[in-house]
């Protein structure tokens, strides 16, 4: 698989624990114009895992999701210095196109974002996209299924996706993002605008999903976090320099995150001491 006409050479990120990763980002810095963002941040995806990211606001989770997948690119301020390893390819080198890699790494944002158009075109909007040619009603259906949704709308595929309910929406977006089959999948806080119920059949998928997909979530919930990330990833917020600059403190799996963290910062934030 190659994200560019060309091949581009594998960068060697070589920096995390010996894991089998869908993606390695080494992330130096991230700018928003002249505003240091995030710091020294190296993550990884592990293959067939869900990978949680936590932190405070403003710690830089989103933004740090948003940069495995090129998703930053439409901000004209967004300038990231380091690198993305993507299956031995660096997202960011020259040459590659982000269309190609947001098509191998799919993204699902916070609010349920359907587009005004039916529950089946809506799936099938980015096969179109990629000019699929294979059979369009089988991996519509596939893609509802995997999303847990095809039971409930399988006998009203022509009516909006705006009149799905709010969970609803979110697995018709989740559907949308896994149809054109990509091997990763970034969730941006996918269940803050979700109720309760909503929430635990949306965190149900999720752990279904990781065995065909690889899975990394910005989540505001601890919980969330323990009940579905096998790897917990902690970001915090550096005000010594007096800005307010994101950077990754510590990452492992989750139950250590949670019971014994290296970190006295990651710590006092999962004992709920952190102001
Ligand atoms: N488009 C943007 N332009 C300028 N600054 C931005 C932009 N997006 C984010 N930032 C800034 O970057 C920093 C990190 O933001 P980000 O949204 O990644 O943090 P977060 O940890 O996901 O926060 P939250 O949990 O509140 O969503 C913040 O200081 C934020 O104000």
């Amino acid at each position: 698989m190659s994200l560019a006409a060309v091949d581009i050479p594998a960068s060697d990120a070589g920096i995390l624990p010996d894991r089998d990763y869908a993606i390695r980002a080494d992330v130096s810095k991230i700018f928003y114009g002249d505003f240091l963002a995030v710091r020294d941040s190296r993550i990884g995806v592990e293959k067939g895992k869900i990978t949680g990211f936590i932190g405070p606001s403003g710690c830089g989770k989103s933004t740090v999701l948003r940069s495995l997948n090129r998703m930053n690119d439409l901000i004209p301020i967004f300038r990231l210095e380091g690198t993305v390893d993507f299956m031995g390819q660096d997202i960011y080198a020259k040459g590659v196109d982000p269309v190609a890699v947001r098509r191998y790494i799919g993204m699902v944002f916070q609010q349920p974002n359907p587009f005004s158009m039916s529950i089946y075109e809506n799936v099938a909007f980015g096969l179109r996209l990629n000019r699929f040619k294979g059979d369009m009603d089988e991996r519509v259906q596939s893609a509802l299924e995997k999303a847990g949704l095809w039971k409930e709308v399988k006998d009203k595929l022509k009516q909006s996706g705006l009149a799905l309910s709010g969970g609803q929406q979110q697995r018709l977006c989740i559907a949308r993002a896994i149809a054109t089959q990509p091997s990763v999948l970034l969730m941006d806080e996918p269940c803050s605008a979700l109720d309760p119920i909503a929430t635990r059949i949306v965190e149900e998928l999720m752990l279904e999903l990781k065995q065909d997909f690889s899975v990394a979530i910005v989540t505001h919930n601890m919980q969330q976090a323990v009940r579905v990330a096998d790897t917990t990833a902690f970001f915090s917020v550096d005000i010594s320099q007096g800005g307010r600059t994101g950077f990754l403190v510590e990452v492992g799996p989750t139950k250590q995150l949670f019971d014994e963290p290296r970190e006295k910062l990651t710590r006092d934030y999962v004992s709920g001491q952190f102001s």
